[in-house]
């Protein structure tokens, strides 16, 4: 009986013996991998991430960001009890495979699998790669510079028109008015007269339910029968349908708009097919939900950071006075290109308060990248990737004390971001896809500050805004109350 026993426990013995030799042999043969195979960058495991927890939950996005990279470098995975891995990559140096790898080999993955019940399944997310691309061609097509100039007149007339229902003097919370601004400018220049004249109410309610369909739910589950999803999924149809049915008149009628709509229906894939209904009308609702909110939220910060700094505002104010003179009072397209001062007074509310915190990315195949400090990584195919934008818009060997808003940094003295290198400065992406409205976002918000300073003394009366991470687009918290006093009467 003993016998039989022990030889029981030896059995057990030996196979476990065997195990954890085999592991071992793995683990040498792993060890002595290729050259090539890299180590992989530092982990962030369960057991770390709960002795952090105390901390991390005090903290906002960034401080969090912030705290790991102090302690981990520029490139490390956080891996919750092997549940998921995600690569985080700091600075520039560790970015170009992140922004310009193939698409076969880093991509959304189904990262973005929540824009499918908000944009349908015939853009984007829903269909295949290449699909995919030639509908980004469009989009860059129909945003690229040439084609802006054609905007200018029918935005200023939406901002003239927006500004010109103020009164002499008043309060107002400039985030709320932005917002109902950028979406009158983006109906009229996007989706086109016949949304913006005839069913602007309907499409802004609509939009609105598509809109709130994105929050911390949602995300993670897309399909789940909340309200919230219900409502988005009401709206999205009847949005479909009612702009279905402009491009479809569109289609019939013998004459040609200028506006995006116009050059989506126009888009032709490479074998010739003409882009759906259906497709058009998801293209521009993708396209609105992309445009409008960023740029309200960089109106709104550009205004908090100048109504603070009053060495800015005045110099965003005498360039103004300047251009003003030599364009005979008249806004032109090109008079926006020459408003330098104002372009970096954007640009640097928008590297302080980038609207997109983080890009993400899944890798489909293994790649190695290169720290500051020379230290090699390789990062395992399957790893979900985060450039966290709102950590690289912060770097101080790139940026000059980065906690100020100094617009000069992008001067031509000192040019931070071209100094720094290649992915320096991402609040608009980088590489393969780069924000396609990057130009059409400045010029609106170029033509409301610009109509601002020639028209407004404004006075910030809320203390400077603190950023609300609760929101999935982080945005200042609460009101943005603001003064104005009517410089002159609109002619
Ligand atoms: C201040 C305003 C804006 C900011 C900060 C911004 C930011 C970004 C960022 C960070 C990306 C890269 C996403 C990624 O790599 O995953 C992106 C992509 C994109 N943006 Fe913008 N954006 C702005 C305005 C606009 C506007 C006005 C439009 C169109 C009217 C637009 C259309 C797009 C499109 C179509 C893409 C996808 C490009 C692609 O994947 O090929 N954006 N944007």
């Amino acid at each position: 009986m003993e016998m039989a026993s022990s030889a029981k426990w030896f059995a057990v013995a030996l196979v476990f013996i065997t195990v954890i030799l085999l592991r071992v042999i793995r683990g040498r043969r792993m060890a002595a991998a290729p050259a090539s195979e890299k180590p992989p960058p530092p982990v962030v495991n369960g057991f770390t991430l709960l002795g952090l927890l105390p901390r991390l939950l005090t903290m906002d996005l960034r401080t969090k960001i912030n705290c790991l990279h102090d302690k981990y470098g520029s490139v490390f995975t956080v891996s919750p009890f092997g549940l998921t891995n995600v690569t985080f990559l700091i600075g520039p140096e560790v970015q170009s495979h992140f922004f310009q790898g193939l698409e076969s080999e880093i991509n959304h993955g189904n990262l973005l699998e929540f824009l499918v019940p908000m944009f349908g399944q015939e853009i984007g997310q829903g269909v295949d790669a290449a699909t995919r691309t030639e509908q980004s061609r469009f989009y860059l097509d129909a945003l690229k510079q040439s084609k802006l100039r054609r905007h200018l007149d029918p935005m200023l007339q939406e901002v003239e028109s927006y500004f010109g229902k103020w009164g002499l003097e008043g309060e107002v919370d400039l985030k709320h008015e932005f917002e109902e601004l950028l979406m009158l400018i983006s109906s009229r220049c996007l989706l086109g007269k016949e949304v913006r004249e005839k069913m602007f109410d309907e499409f802004y309610k609509l939009f609105r339910d598509v809109e709130n369909g994105l929050n911390m739910i949602s995300v993670f589950f897309p399909y789940i029968p909340i309200p919230a999803n219900r409502r988005r999924d009401k709206a999205r149809l009847k949005l479909i349908e009612l702009l279905s049915g402009t491009v479809r008149s569109r289609k019939s009628s013998p004459s040609v708009e200028e506006d995006v709509l116009q050059r989506l229906i126009d888009s032709k894939y490479k074998d010739g097919r003409s882009t759906t209904e259906t497709e058009v009308a998801g293209m521009i609702i993708a396209l609105i939900f992309g445009g409008k909110h960023t740029s309200s939220l960089a109106s709104t910060w550009t205004g908090a950071c100048l109504l603070t700094h009053p060495k800015f505002l005045a110099a965003a104010s005498q360039e103004q006075k300047e251009i003003m003179m030599k364009y005979e009072e008249k806004i032109e397209y090109d008079a926006l290109l020459e408003m330098n001062t104002l372009h970096n007074c954007i640009k640097e509310a928008l590297r302080l308060n980038p609207p997109t915190t983080m890009l993400v990315r899944k890798a489909l195949k293994h790649f190695t990248v290169r720290t500051r400090q020379g230290q090699e990584y390789g990062i395992p195919k399957g790893h979900t990737l985060a450039s966290p934008i709102i950590q690289n818009n912060y770097l101080p060997y790139i940026y000059k004390d980065p906690e100020v808003y100094d617009p000069d940094r992008f001067g031509p003295i000192r040019q931070e971001d071209v100094v720094g290198g290649k992915f320096s400065y991402t609040s608009f992406g980088g590489g393969r896809h780069f924000c396609s409205g990057d130009a059409y976002a400045y010029m609106q918000v170029k033509v409301i500050w610009s109509h601002l300073l020639n028209n407004f003394d404004l006075k910030l009366l809320s203390p400077y805004p603190k950023t609300d991470w609760s929101k999935l687009i982080p945005e200042p918290q609460g009101n943005m109350m603001v003064s104005y006093k009517r410089r002159q009467l609109l002619g």
